[in-house]
């Protein structure tokens, strides 16, 4: 069988690739993911100019996954658009990385995006909607009619291929509102789900939060969020039209994990905490277990199960 998967028409040898914001803030990192196992690689999100973000601890893994409040910290968009205009020149017979950008507001989201559409970047760009650690900033994709006016605004110039970045949803309602929003676009992807927000991890021994910003409260990444990112992939997937696609993000840990993304109906498929664990050859081992159950099962490739997720009749 193969792993190979289509996405934004080209080809990948594999549906895997690192969540924005792991392995990929300086140009050695984002060279380790060129170097890896993955089937694609993306920016960490970009502001545009450098942030310092957060004070530390920003990050810390946990038993079940990971907390984070980082606060968009990041080198800025001429710096990562500079190292994938590079890649472009002396690989170009390969696929760009992906950039991906978050603004402070609509208007520094626009002007980032001009900067691209004005580039000669040809990858596929990621609009971040759901940042949870900007202190003052709500997630912008929990704002439908901000997101609404962001995107009706974005692709009045913007026409290379785009994606945005959820937040998990927990309610029908939601789902079934923001797809009617995001079906209203000619979007690439949708990618779901960013870390659910503002969760709480307590040092028991310490009686103490373990991250420093925000009295502790940060974005939950690892096994305690994959059954809501399998519904996000799952709700968005059924509800918008099939040419935009989705992109699986949350708690894949294992080749399983990976099928069970593409089975609720991802083409691409995202790693964030794990690979902070672990490093860049978790993308080797996740390829092979992932080829392992597709011959257990006698699939050829992804095309024979993508979405095919069955209910109870
Ligand atoms: O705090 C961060 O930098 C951060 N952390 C996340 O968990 N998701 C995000 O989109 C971002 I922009």
């Amino acid at each position: 069988p193969s792993l190979e998967v289509e996405f934004c028409g080209r080809l990948y040898e594999n549906p895997l690739m690192n969540a924005s914001g792991v392995c990929c803030m300086t140009t050695d990192d984002l060279d380790s993911m060129a170097r890896s196992r993955s089937g694609a690689f993306i920016t960490k999100s970009a502001t545009s100019t450098d942030r310092a973000g957060n004070p530390e601890p920003r990050y810390v893994t946990v038993p079940l996954g990971s907390i984070n409040s980082m606060g968009l910290p990041n080198k800025g968009i001429e710096y990562y658009l500079n190292y994938v205009l590079d890649r472009q020149k002396r690989f170009p017979s390969e696929n760009p990385p992906f950039m991906s950008v978050a603004g402070m507001g609509i208007d520094e989201n626009i002007k980032l995006l001009n900067i691209i559409q004005d580039s000669e970047f040809s990858g596929i760009t990621e609009l971040n909607l759901s940042c949870p650690n900007v202190p003052g900033k709500p997630q912008v994709a929990y704002d439908f009619e901000l997101t609404d006016r962001t995107l009706k605004s974005v692709f009045q110039f913007f026409t290379k291929p785009l994606g945005v970045k959820l937040p998990p949803f927990f309610d029908f309602a939601h789902f079934d509102d923001m797809a009617s929003i995001l079906n209203k676009y000619p979007l690439a992807y949708v990618n779901c789900i960013n870390s659910v927000g503002n969760g709480l991890y307590i040092d028991v021994e310490k009686e103490s939060v373990v991250i420093k910003p925000k009295d502790g409260f940060g974005g939950i990444g690892g096994e305690y969020i994959k059954p809501t990112a399998l519904a996000n992939v799952r709700a968005f997937y059924t509800r918008l039209n099939e040419n935009i696609k989705i992109i699986g993000t949350g708690g894949i840990r294992t080749g399983q994990d990976a099928f069970e993304h593409l089975l609720c109906g991802a083409t691409m498929l995202q790693i964030g905490t794990e690979l902070q664990n672990e490093g860049t050859g978790i993308f080797e081992r996740i390829n092979t277990e992932l080829l392992q159950i597709l011959e257990q099962k006698g699939y050829q490739s992804i095309e024979d199960f993508r979405g095919k997720l069955h209910s109870i009749t």
